[in-house]
């Protein structure tokens, strides 16, 4: 591939306009956006607003005059199309951690005639903490986690699984599971289904309903641009929002949270997910974030982000230096997320001095290299100068100098 036709690309890119609502440094090229999404330019003036005036002048009047209250309800019904949710079945709240924990529990008490949570080795480790944590307080005679390679799904769904827990995209190979097949084999074996979609909300074209999912979790700081630290999401079905008492039973998930009642009588809807007070700003950060998101369309998303992670491939093949980067990822563009895992034995240092050179791409233990491709503010261009980068690093060996060889730090 030469640079015209990067250029081409670029030009023919419908997406393309979508990069000036971001905010980025003229010097990087930020192939990180799978950990932490960038700045969207709405955000920095809604917090600037919401503390200012909503907090500053109308201080406590503003969980009324300013909708506070709704945030959760609000940004969960902004969320729910980029996943392909009806209204109702989405709410804004906590960490992926802490629903998680809402949503076993749910499962599993509306499966309890069994005990097991299946879910692969290769899991973010939350997940599998939180089970994990959730097992020693019920006791292995009503929840036991079990581990399968992601392989080795489809033949581990029996009658012992209550709770099958899978998390869409691979977070270290970007590894694509099939949500429709999975989900329809394991409710053929009466099993509940709970997907994490903190690499596929916002990267690809999620379709919760269409796939009759149970339950699903996600994050707001990575494709949805929340910021560090964004409130998640959860979802649940409203096939199971009448039959579902989630543990964390919190005044905001309260029928009538004001009425300040000694019992705890939940919402008989998508709010009793709900515990304790929204984190207001982070919130509106994240609802204004979203508004990035109101005129895109999925499709045209999840088309870019295939093509960006081609392009990278192909420009990456075509140079016999970077053969001791070995991809890890799939090169079936159709069974992977939005992006792309190298192995090589020096991936830390190649990363540093990536970071260096202005490409910020991450590492991940024991020896992983990266690359997240953001269909909303990475360029063609962006990965032609990306890869030319990454060619002078290994073939000057600049990565071999010392200062890039500082284990620990968090990339
Ligand atoms: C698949 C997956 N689940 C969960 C998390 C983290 O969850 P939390 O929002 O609790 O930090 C991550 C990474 O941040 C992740 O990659
Ligand atoms: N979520 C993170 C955080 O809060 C701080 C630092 C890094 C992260 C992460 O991106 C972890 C992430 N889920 C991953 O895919 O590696």
């Amino acid at each position: 591939m030469n640079f015209n036709e990067i250029a081409a690309l670029d030009k023919a890119d419908p997406l393309a306009n979508k990069r000036d609502e971001f905010d980025l440094p003229a010097d990087t090229i930020y192939l990180d956006g799978n950990s932490l999404g960038a700045l969207p330019k709405t955000v920095k003036s809604r917090v600037a607003e919401v503390v200012s005036q909503q907090w500053g002048c109308h201080l406590i009047r503003s969980w009324n005059d300013h909708q506070w209250i709704d945030l959760p309800t609000r940004v969960g019904e902004k969320i729910a199309p980029l996943i392909g949710a009806a209204k109702g079945q989405v709410i804004c709240c906590d960490s992926i951690s802490v629903n998680l924990f809402k949503l076993l529990s749910s499962a599993l008490s509306l499966n309890s005639q069994r005990n097991m949570v299946l879910s692969t080795e290769d899991n973010f480790p939350t997940d599998l903490y939180m089970v994990q944590g959730l097992s020693n307080l019920l006791g292995p005679e009503l929840c036991q986690l079990t581990l399968v390679a992601e392989q080795d799904i489809e033949q581990s769904l029996n009658d012992k699984v209550a709770v099958l827990l899978l998390t869409q995209v691979n977070f270290r190979t970007g590894q694509l599971l099939d949500m429709q097949k999975l989900t329809k084999l394991a409710h053929e074996k009466g099993i509940l289904v709970i997907w994490d979609l903190a690499h596929s909300a916002g990267a690809i074209d999620v379709e919760l309903d269409k796939c009759h999912a149970d339950f699903a979790v996600g994050c707001g700081y990575k494709y949805l641009n929340g910021g560090p630290g964004s409130p998640a999401f959860l979802y649940v079905a409203k096939r199971h929002q009448a039959n579902v008492k989630q543990p964390l039973a919190g005044w905001m998930g309260h029928a009538k949270p004001f009425a300040f009642d000694a019992t705890y009588q939940g919402a008989d809807n998508i709010n009793q997910f709900l515990s304790g007070t929204p984190s207001v700003i982070a919130m509106s950060a994240l609802d204004a974030a979203l508004d990035t998101w109101q005129d895109v369309d999925m499709a045209k998303v999840r088309e870019k982000s295939i093509a960006l992670a081609d392009v990278f491939i192909k420009l990456l093949q075509a140079h016999p230096s970077l053969i001791d980067l070995r991809l890890c990822s799939t090169e079936d563009s159709s069974q992977r997320g939005s992006q792309l895992a190298f192995a090589h034995t020096d991936a830390f240092a190649i990363c540093q001095a990536l970071i260096e050179r202005g490409v910020i791409a991450d590492f991940r233990a024991p020896n992983i290299l990266r690359f997240g491709f953001t269909p909303l503010y990475t360029s063609f261009e962006d990965v032609w100068n990306a890869v030319t980068i990454l060619v002078d690093v290994v073939e000057t060996q600049l990565y071999k100098e010392s200062r890039f060889n500082l284990a620990g730090k968090v990339t």
